[in-house]
């Protein structure tokens, strides 16, 4: 099997197992797969498709500048340019983005503080934190409507440790090594997003403001 094939595949059961937990409302949602280094090529999924369905049409393969790299009637991922900031600027081989409620919701709850910083939980563990104290904070940016635009605030947010970035109002892009990596951090943020919400929902005076948003 080509490494293409190989990368098609693993893909593809992410896609599966995501849309499996509803993550791709509306056509919502996209992913990638680095499948070369030097130069630059990963799949990503087609712009505007129903997530949940698996076709022959689901992804594409495309260059260091987002363009198709083989003829075809396809047009990749309108966020394909998130996609390429992502690989440009970590060493992620996978990337995923979805639009959930409740990372939607956490997004417009911390837009105004910029980032949401997540501690006292074992799921941070998922992220490679095993420090008693360990926390991870996630950076939250505007939603442009212009996507390179969106790109480029993206890729100003990210820092060493930075494994995803909220978008306000709009989704969360993930990423990791690999497909396993990126699908575990996603699992785990989306875990740390839903825990904070009922707090907050069960313990009103369990406040959002900027001093204890960092009560996970
Ligand atoms: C249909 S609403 C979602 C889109 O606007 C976009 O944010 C999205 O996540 C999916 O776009 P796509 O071009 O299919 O990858
Ligand atoms: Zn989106």
């Amino acid at each position: 099997m080509s490494v293409v094939a190989r990368k098609w595949q693993e893909l593809a059961e992410i896609k599966d197992e995501l849309a499996g937990r509803d993550w791709f409302p509306g056509t919502s949602g996209n992913l990638s797969i680095k499948v070369n280094d030097d130069p630059l090529q990963f799949l990503v999924s087609a712009s505007g498709k129903d997530k949940r369905k698996r076709t022959m049409e689901d992804f594409l393969l495309v260059d260091g500048e987002g363009r198709a790299v083989e003829d075809t009637g396809l047009k990749a991922s309108a966020e394909t340019c998130i996609h390429l900031e992502v690989y440009r600027n970590t060493t992620a081989g996978c990337c995923l983005h979805v639009h959930t409620v409740d990372n939607n919701v956490v997004s417009e709850l911390y837009a105004e503080q910029g980032f949401v910083t997540f501690r006292n939980q074992e799921l941070i563990k998922a992220f490679g934190i095993w420090e008693e104290d360990g926390e991870i904070t996630v950076p939250i940016v505007e939603n442009f409507a212009d996507l390179p635009t969106l790109a480029k605030e993206v890729a100003r947010v990210i820092e060493t440790n930075t494994k995803a970035v909220l978008i306000r109002n709009h989704g969360v892009t993930v990423w990791g090594k690999d497909g396993f990596e990126a699908k575990k951090h996603l699992e785990a943020l989306e875990f740390l997003f839903s825990y904070h919400l009922k707090m907050l929902m069960l313990q009103p005076r369990w406040t959002a403001s900027p001093a204890t948003a960092a009560h996970a």
